[in-house]
């Protein structure tokens, strides 16, 4: 198991009751695990506690076994990886730089990045089809840009966990199916992934199994297909859902009167 979260609960200080509480979930190699639930629930603070950026007010988080609050944060960045919703930089970076400052928890304190990062670097940003961008600004290119470049910038860090949050939120509709596959794929080489959404259809196209996070109900985790029901989708969102199918997909539409 690369990442159990035992029994996690999150409470920030201040706000009279927690934002989750017993959330327990395991992650394997290979598998996809979606995170779905309206605006304002905790899906993030979720996300940064599995990252062991945030502490939880209960339960815990096992890397490889070992508690994630024990582990310096290089040992956990070689494991694990996480795309936050944003990702500014004061610095004026190009592109480059940032997609290889990704490799740092690889290299020695004093290492500068060598050729081997730099290829890693052009295959990382061709793979995501930006490699054009290799010398822009990270600041002067636009949101979905920068959302590539960060996917760019931890498939160089080659993490056994990707934790990615909202990763498809600036995504054109083609860049979108693109991130899909290319996840799909990286999965079948045995990667973790760990992602949010706000978007149920991608949970269908990705996720073996879903967590759905709702302020009403206790979290909720199973299969994709067996939790995402019309009925748990209507619920969660408080506004009648219906699943269309076609083929192998499946599409959520809202049914909302103007
Ligand atoms: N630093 C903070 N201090 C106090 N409350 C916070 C803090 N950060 C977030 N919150 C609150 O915690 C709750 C969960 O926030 P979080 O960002 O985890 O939700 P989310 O599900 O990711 O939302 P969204 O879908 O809108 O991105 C929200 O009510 C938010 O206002």
């Amino acid at each position: 198991m690369i990442l159990a979260a035992e029994k996690l609960g999150f409470a920030y200080a201040g706000r009279p009751k927690p934002i989750f509480e017993d959330i327990s979930l395991d992650m394997a190699g290979g598998e996809v695990v979606c995170v779905l639930g309206p605006n304002g629930v905790g899906k993030s603070t979720l996300l940064r506690c599995l990252a062991g950026l945030s502490a939880p007010t209960a339960g815990r988080v096992l890397l490889d076994g070992k508690p994630i609050a024990t582990l310096p944060r290089a040992a956990i960045a070689r494991q694990l990886a996480l795309v936050p919703q944003s990702y500014e930089t004061v610095f004026a970076f190009s592109v480059r730089t940032v997609v290889e400052m990704g490799r740092a928890p690889h290299l020695g304190l004093f290492d500068m990045p060598g050729s081997e990062v730099a290829e890693m670097t052009l295959e990382a940003l061709t793979t995501l089809g930006i490699a054009d961008l290799a010398d822009a600004a990270y600041s002067e290119i636009s949101g979905g840009e920068r959302q590539l470049v960060q996917i760019a910038r931890v498939l160089v860090q080659s993490p056994r966990l990707m934790i990615l949050d909202e990763p498809t939120a600036h995504l054109d509709f083609a860049n979108q199916a693109r991130f899909l596959a290319l996840v799909r794929r990286l999965a079948k080489g045995g990667l973790a992934v760990i992602f949010t959404t706000h978007a149920p259809d991608h949970a269908y196209a990705l996720a073996d199994r879903t967590l759905v996070l709702s302020t009403q109900h206790k979290p909720a985790l199973g299969a994709t297909r067996e939790i995402l029901t019309e009925a748990t989708l209507s619920r969660t969102y408080g506004v009648p859902i219906r699943l269309i199918r076609s083929g192998q997909h499946i599409v959520c539409v809202a049914d909302v009167e103007a």
